[in-house]
């Protein structure tokens, strides 16, 4: 009889994902009410690296991290330490959410390509990127679904109400049409035309968290205003039909009303507003602000790229980005 022989694989030292970030096209915050919205994945990756390490330690560039420490109490992690915003409270949530006492020895290192906040899905990018990397570092093999559905979790803890739309772009990529039906919440891949899109950044002064709550407290003081919410799903439907049509005129006019919308929900600043006009002034078909607002991204659809570019930095665009293509969702390696 031959023995009985234990196999156990090496354990893997480190991991890596690539995470990429988001932009709306149509449906931000009517999503959080669970009207449709198009999201589309786009290749601008925040990269998350795990290793096992002597001290948990979490690293960002452009966050400074000081005197972090780890406590654990039965199913409780809590993070604290001096760092900026939401940071501490996003990563106490992922840890918690990978419930990955058994590696608290972690160094997190996350570098990504934009400002802390940016209207492009940031948060979402690091979450999923983080949970994707530290599940692989712990031999976890997690479905992309999966992945989607933890850091929503942790997007709706630190938001206080969110919708599964970023960390579903960042996690499954592609373009999706993000809806409730019920209370099931379905994410259809759809197959779109290239979209001609340039991007503008500029300072996002609120975080995503405070801007639905504002938009929810507008809504409680005028309850009439729930039309908006309603009218910013049906354009969003009638928007894909014009995607899926290729007709682009159409499209751009549908992210005018909807920006229109947006700025009497209260979430776009004079920059933005700005921004805008003077994109459309420069040819584009039509723009919006992307994802909560309160500053942020800029969406114009049109292929004149260097004149929406030039009209972008001239109203103070921090960078402009130009998207050709969109991504496949997360990567581990
Ligand atoms: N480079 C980064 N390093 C660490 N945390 C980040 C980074 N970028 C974004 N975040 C997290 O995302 C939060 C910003 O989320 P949010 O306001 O929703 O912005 P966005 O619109 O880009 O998703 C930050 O407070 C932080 O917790
Ligand atoms: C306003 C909202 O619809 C999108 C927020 O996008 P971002 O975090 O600004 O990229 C919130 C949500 O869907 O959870
Ligand atoms: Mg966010």
């Amino acid at each position: 009889m031959g023995e009985v022989e234990e196999v156990s694989g090496t354990p893997i030292k480190s991991s890596k994902a690539l995470a990429p970030t988001k932009v709306t096209l149509f449906g931000e915050h009517a999503v959080v009410y669970g009207k449709p919205a198009l999201v589309l994945s786009i290749p601008v990756y925040v990269e998350v690296e795990t290793e096992r390490a002597d001290e948990f330690s979490l690293e960002s560039g452009p966050v400074s991290l000081n005197k972090l420490s780890l406590i654990i109490e039965e199913d409780e992690v809590r993070l604290s330490g001096e760092a900026r915003g939401e940071v501490l409270r996003y990563f106490s949530y992922i840890l918690e959410s990978l419930n990955i006492i058994g590696i608290r020895d972690v160094r997190i290192r996350i570098s990504s390509p934009l400002p802390v906040g940016a209207g492009l899905g940031t948060s979402a990018a690091v979450t999923v990127g983080t949970i994707a990397a530290a599940s692989k570092l712990n031999d976890m093999s997690l479905t992309k679904e999966k992945i989607a559905e933890l850091a929503w979790e942790v997007e709706k803890r630190v938001q206080g109400r969110a919708s599964p739309m970023d960390t579903s772009a960042s996690a499954l990529g592609g373009a999706l049409l993000i809806r409730r039906d019920g209370e099931k919440w379905i994410r259809e891949k759809i197959t779109i035309n290239e979209v001609p899109l340039v991007i503008g950044l500029f300072k996002k002064r609120w975080t995503t968290g405070e801007l639905v709550a504002r938009v929810a407290k507008r809504l409680t003081e005028y309850p009439f205003l729930n039309e908006i919410i309603e009218v910013i799903g049906d354009l969003t439907m009638e928007a894909l039909n014009a995607l899926e049509s290729g007709d682009l005129a159409k499209v751009g006019e549908l992210m005018n009303v909807n920006h229109g919308l947006l700025e009497s929900l209260g979430v776009v600043t004079k920059e933005i507003a700005e921004a805008v006009h003077a994109v459309r002034m420069a040819g584009a078909l039509g723009a919006k602000v992307s994802g909560a607002g309160g500053g942020g991204a800029v969406v114009a659809l049109g292929d004149n790229v260097d004149e929406i570019s030039a009209a972008f930095k001239a109203v103070g665009a921090e960078r402009v980005l130009v998207i050709r293509r969109l991504s496949r969702g997360v990567e581990v390696r």
